[in-house]
């Protein structure tokens, strides 16, 4: 009976193990590729980005990219520090890089680059991007774009007084499924849609680092800088909820009447306005979610179809 038990226990481990190697190995391996942006084999009149900051994130959403297409390369990279500044060109075939206190400046003023990747920590899109904007560079900017309205008028004088472009790297708006949801949503634009929900839910793992050395007891006194960190990426995240739904419903002015936030979650009711009629929405943000690490789902609870991707 116990070897049964036992061998019983081994097969579930085993299916478990399977199952969780499957799902995330390509994920491992897709992050873990070093991709090249070798200046070979692309077109002539390829658009030539910089990178400001050899960060993770320009890796994987501006480098993976470029290495993809013929029509994209990436001609410089800068870092506030010389070495990583260096390590992240060689390591990804870029030909130029910039370190120290003025990289960015230096990247800026490059004449090899069109168009540059803003992909800083959110507090600091607005100073750069103005900065691109000035050097006549476009720029793809990381979301969210900016801090708050005030930011935004600046931004939009900006784009207009330059006749450059800004594009926010809103990934989530040209996934199939989100793009399925708002045509069907727009279609129904006035026949009773009327109970939106947005949820957007992550697993940090410096989060979870933090909540190990806190039971631990070794963990650092929580300074002022770190708390306006923290405030910065649960806006970075709260965005997707935000702007998939008024994205999504086409709204055209929302009102909180609700808004709770704890330990683990940030969760808010809007009543929306669209165009000619009122929908409720309810927004829900995990922050460290173990069962979840990374997805969001926008859904309608009357609209047969749920649009979810994890
Ligand atoms: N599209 C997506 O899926 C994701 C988007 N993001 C977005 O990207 C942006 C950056 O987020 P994240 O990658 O977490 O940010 P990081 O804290 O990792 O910062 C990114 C880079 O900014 C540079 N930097 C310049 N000044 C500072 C500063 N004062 N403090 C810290 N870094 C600085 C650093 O580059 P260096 O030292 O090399 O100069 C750093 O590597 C955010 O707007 C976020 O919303 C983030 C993750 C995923
Ligand atoms: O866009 C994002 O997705 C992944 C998160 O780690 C990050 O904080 C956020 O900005």
């Amino acid at each position: 009976m116990r070897f049964y038990f036992f061998v019983s226990c081994l097969g579930a481990a085993a299916a478990v193990l399977a199952s969780a190697v499957w799902w995330v190995w390509p994920v491992i391996l897709r992050l873990w590729r070093i991709p090249q942006v070798l200046v070979d084999g692309k077109d002539k009149d390829a658009l030539r980005i910089g990178i400001l900051g050899a960060s993770f994130i320009a890796r994987a959403a501006v480098v993976h990219a470029a290495d993809k297409r013929r029509d994209v390369l990436v001609s410089a990279v800068a870092a506030r520090d010389w070495t990583k500044a260096e390590t992240f060109a060689k390591q990804h075939g870029i030909p130029a890089f910039h370190g120290g206190a003025t990289a960015y400046l230096d990247l800026l003023a490059r004449e090899d680059v069109d168009a540059v990747y803003v992909g800083l920590p959110t507090h600091l899109h607005l100073e750069w991007t103005l900065a691109a904007l000035r050097a006549g560079k476009h720029v793809l900017l990381e979301k969210p774009a900016v801090l708050n309205m005030e930011e935004a008028k600046q931004l939009i004088g900006a784009m207009a007084e330059t006749k450059l472009q800004v594009f926010e790297a809103a990934h989530h708006r040209y996934h199939p499924a989100a793009r399925r949801f708002k045509q069907l949503t727009l279609k129904e634009r006035d026949v009773g849609l009327s109970d939106f929900e947005a949820r957007f839910s992550m697993l940090d793992p410096k989060a979870l680092l933090s909540i190990f050395k806190e039971l631990l007891g070794i963990s650092k006194p929580v300074t002022q800088e770190d708390r306006f960190h923290e405030r910065i990426k649960n806006l970075d995240r709260w965005y997707y909820c935000v702007d998939m739904l008024l994205w999504s419903t086409g709204a055209i002015d929302a009102e909180v009447i609700f808004a709770k936030e704890d330990r683990f979650s940030i969760s808010a009711t809007l009543k929306l306005q669209r165009s000619a009629s009122t929908a409720t929405a309810t927004l829900y943000m995990a922050r460290d979610n173990l069962w979840e690490p990374f997805s969001w789902s926008i859904a309608e609870h009357g609209l047969a179809d749920k649009v979810r991707h994890a």
